[in-house]
């Protein structure tokens, strides 16, 4: 019997952030391995023009939660939509509802955060300090808790080179940094921004370094633990392999990469490539909510979920990996054949950024518009490029990420519960799991059918003369222009053409000579 699904058992149990990709797996996962759980709560806003009752319906009737409606067959009973936004004072939770959770919940997890590198300050803060802060505040007055689990990320301290299991400070108190965002007008805060965010990559990293600070210094005496993940990739196990629902971090440059826009990266082939399956880190999220509940640790522990300090890959294996899944199971009505270039270097990475993606991209809207259509790879090219320039960060250093907390909870889980809540990213087999991730992108983010694979890889062929003829075509342009122009180009080129004759003469000769 396993230690950690009869501990949720009965529970009452709050997520935040459960429409997103890690929200929505922690509570597939929940409900499959603890079906006798008393009500799962979830924060939700309405959003996209659907109600909270539609957005719950949806995500109970995706593919994700075919499993659950097996073991659980009432699983709508079990879950309990309240309407919240959390960038607004008390969340805009109504006072019933408010009292409901105060009263009933056990175990808290923190998971809705702005993830946009690009945010303003002022909303990631809302959202990513000011929000936990507000949560915290909520938690103190919950009799029943027993545990707030925290998610935050492996790159909250990303400007540093190896991270411990630690809370570290940052050099604004996040307090000062809440109350001046109250007075401060959008374009003042703007403008500080960048001097407040000094050697963090982006506004996202920052805000979640402060929101780490917010929970230590306002803990009281609650449990709290924090988890932080690295790269959260598509499933390694379950329910399935593969599954994938939005175009964060990897996902989306592979969809780039296999339709054959993005075909250069700077990118640094020996830097570790961070990966972890959201299934691995809600296995841990879990394990870590009963061991924090049941053992009551005396401070609070920071776990790392990261896969580079115990099964590292670098980006080459993986760059190489989903090149050679695109060659069995290619994505459909692809743009150019998928290719690509890491570079290191800034000056070739500029080259190629010209050669391979914005020219093809100034070419194609140019017969767009010959026939009649309108351009848009242009548009398209440069919102990757742009998406692009913001990972670059992540994909050209690695990191070092102790796992001592980590590495101890596995060793205090009974057997049942290490194969149940596995969270050993040592038994991850790379190529495996990145095949099943490319092929997960196809089926369930682009929503492609594998009976269509021949034609992909019939449009691919077609794709590589068109490429052939057009590179024929523009050597010989271009060298009857150098012909036209200079003498020594006309000297070479009559060189080659007699050098040529000669050895076909020789070769014919030879040949006649034998019969
Ligand atoms: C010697 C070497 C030889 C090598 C040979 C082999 C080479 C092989 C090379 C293979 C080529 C490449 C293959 C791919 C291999 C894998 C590569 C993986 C690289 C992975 C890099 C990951 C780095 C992640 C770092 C994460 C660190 C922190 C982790 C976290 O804690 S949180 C989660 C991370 N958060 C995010 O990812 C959010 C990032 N997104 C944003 O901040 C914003 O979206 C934005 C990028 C700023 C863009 O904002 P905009 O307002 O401009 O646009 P909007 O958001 O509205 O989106 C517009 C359209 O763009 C689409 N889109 C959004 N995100 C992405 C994305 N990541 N990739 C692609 N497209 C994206 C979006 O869907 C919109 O589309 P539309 O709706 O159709 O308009
Ligand atoms: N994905 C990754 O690679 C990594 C993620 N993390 C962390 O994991 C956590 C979950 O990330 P992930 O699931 O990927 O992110 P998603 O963007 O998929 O999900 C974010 C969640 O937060 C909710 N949310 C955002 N703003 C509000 C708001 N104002 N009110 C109510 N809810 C809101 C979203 O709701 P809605 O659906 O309404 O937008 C959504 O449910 C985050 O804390 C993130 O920092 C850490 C490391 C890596």
């Amino acid at each position: 019997m396993s230690m950690i699904a009869a501990f949720y058992g009965g529970k009452s149990i709050l997520i935040t952030g459960a429409t997103g990709f890690l929200g929505k797996v922690l509570m597939e996962k929940l409900f499959r391995t603890s079906p006798d759980l008393k009500v799962i709560y979830i924060l939700v806003r309405p959003k996209a023009g659907q109600t909270l009752q539609q957005r719950v319906f949806q995500i109970l009737n995706s593919k994700l939660f075919e499993k659950v409606k097996e073991v659980c067959p009432n699983v709508h009973e079990k879950i309990r939509a309240i309407y919240a936004d959390l960038s607004q004072n008390d969340f805009a939770i109504s006072k019933e509802d408010m009292q409901e959770l105060l009263s009933c919940t056990n175990v808290i997890f923190h998971c809705a955060a702005t993830v946009r590198f690009d945010d303003t300050l002022r909303h990631a803060v809302q959202l990513n300090v000011t929000a936990t802060r507000q949560l915290l505040l909520m938690a103190s007055q919950m009799p029943k808790l027993e545990a707030f689990i925290h998610i935050s990320t492996a790159y909250s301290n990303c400007n540093l080179k190896h991270i411990d299991e630690v809370i570290y400070p940052c050099p604004v108190e996040p307090k000062k940094i809440i109350d001046s965002l109250e007075w401060l007008d959008d374009a003042i805060i703007e403008e500080i921004a960048p001097k407040l965010i000094r050697d963090w990559p982006n506004i996202y990293t920052y805000t979640k370094a402060l929101g780490e600070m917010v929970v230590q210094q306002e803990s009281r005496n609650l449990n709290i633990a924090i988890i932080r993940p690295s790269i959260v990739g598509a499933t390694w196990q379950e329910p399935f392999p593969g599954w994938v629902d939005n175009v964060n971090g990897p996902n989306g440059l592979i969809i780039a990469a296999g339709k054959g826009f993005l075909r250069a990266l700077k990118a640094t082939p020996k830097a570790v490539a961070d990966l972890i399956p959201v299934d691995t880190v809600v296995n841990l999220m879990l394990a870590v909510g009963w061991y924090t509940a049941v053992h009551r640790p005396k401070s609070t522990l920071v776990y790392h979920s990261t896969s580079g300090n115990l099964n590292p890959c670098n980006w080459h294996k993986m760059g190489v990996q989903v090149l050679a899944t695109f060659e069995k199971i290619p994505f459909e009505r692809a743009f150019r054949r998928p290719y690509a270039n890491f570079t290191s270097n800034n000056f070739t990475s500029q080259y190629w950024n010209a050669v391979s993606h914005r020219a093809p991209a100034i070419i194609y809207d140019c017969y767009l518009r010959l026939t009649g259509r309108k351009p848009r790879m242009t548009k398209l090219m440069n919102q990757i490029l742009r998406t692009v320039s913001m990972l670059e960060y992540f994909i050209n250093r690695s990191w070092e990420w102790s796992t001592y907390n980590t590495e101890m909870l596995m060793s205090e889980l009974s057997p049942e519960d290490q194969r149940v809540f596995n969270f050993d990213v040592r038994q991850l087999n790379w190529l495996e799991y990145i095949e099943n991730y490319v092929l997960g992108v196809k089926k369930y983010l682009l929503k492609e059918d594998m009976a269509g694979i021949p034609e992909a890889k019939q449009h691919l062929k077609r794709l590589r003369n068109i490429h052939y003829l057009f590179n024929t075509a523009l050597f010989l342009i271009v060298w009857r222009l150098l012909i036209a122009r200079s003498q020594m180009a006309r000297n070479v080129w009559f060189f080659i053409v007699s050098f040529c004759y000669k050895f076909l003469s020789y070769f014919r000769a030879s040949s006649t000579l034998k019969v």
